[in-house]
């Protein structure tokens, strides 16, 4: 069956009485990327927590490849892979450890190789076996985006994955992307600035 992707109707989300999103629309088609930009506190991490089931919206409905995200439960945390601004790593725990708890939460039986090519690649290999409470935030970073590399997804909603990255993990990070959404991914980021390596599909802004 071909994957419809991602849609919003009627949306309308309040936090403390504020109405931050009234009645939006929204469609997230597969193989594409989109942006979402908006002044700090506009909303943009409250969609991104509605959209990944993580947060109930006062109104409106929210399908995956047709079914609404509801209805789907577990499916859809097994499609989706959404990287928030806390990191959701466990901080007595190594890079090495809390990558294979994520990869065995997805059916990776053996995530070993995949934790070494992601971790090589962003120059954290020899960290493998550092407790994550012991790393720069710089490197903390980097173990969340090795996220996006060893867990098979559908679709990425990632709030800010471009922050504080050095110009290689920019690079990096960007043609990761761009590879995913190639191969049939969706893809929804923030970022308080245009990212000039990504070729952007759509642009969605909430205003104040
Ligand atoms: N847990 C919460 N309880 C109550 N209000 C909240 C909560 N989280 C966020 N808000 C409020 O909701 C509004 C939108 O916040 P949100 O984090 O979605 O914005 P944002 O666009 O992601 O901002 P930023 O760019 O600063 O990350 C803000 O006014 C914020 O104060």
């Amino acid at each position: 069956m071909t994957n419809k992707g991602l849609s919003a109707s009627d949306l309308t989300i309040s936090r403390a009485e504020h109405v931050l999103l009234e009645g939006a629309e929204l469609e997230l088609a597969p193989s594409t990327i989109t942006y979402l930009y908006g002044e700090n506190g506009a909303g943009k991490t409250s969609l991104m927590r509605c959209l990944s089931g993580l947060l109930q919206a006062d109104s409106g409905k929210i399908h995956w490849n047709g079914q609404l995200i509801t209805s789907l439960d577990s499916d859809y945390f097994q499609d989706l892979i959404f990287l928030a601004h806390a990191l959701s790593m466990k901080a007595e725990l190594t890079i090495f450890e809390n990558l294979s708890f994520y990869a065995r939460l997805r059916g990776v039986k053996d995530p070993k190789p995949l934790i070494d090519k992601a971790t090589t690649e962003l120059g954290i290999g020899q960290l493998q076996n550092r407790r994550f409470a012991e790393l720069s935030a710089g490197q903390q970073h980097k173990v969340a985006l090795c996220r996006l590399v060893i867990e098979p997804a559908k679709i990425w909603i990632l709030d800010e994955p471009f922050v504080n990255l050095d110009k290689g993990t920019r690079h990096w990070l960007a043609e990761l992307i761009q590879q995913f959404a190639r191969q049939g991914g969706t893809v929804l980021f923030t970022s308080h600035h245009e990212i000039e390596e990504l070729a952007i599909d759509q642009r969605i802004g909430i205003e104040h």
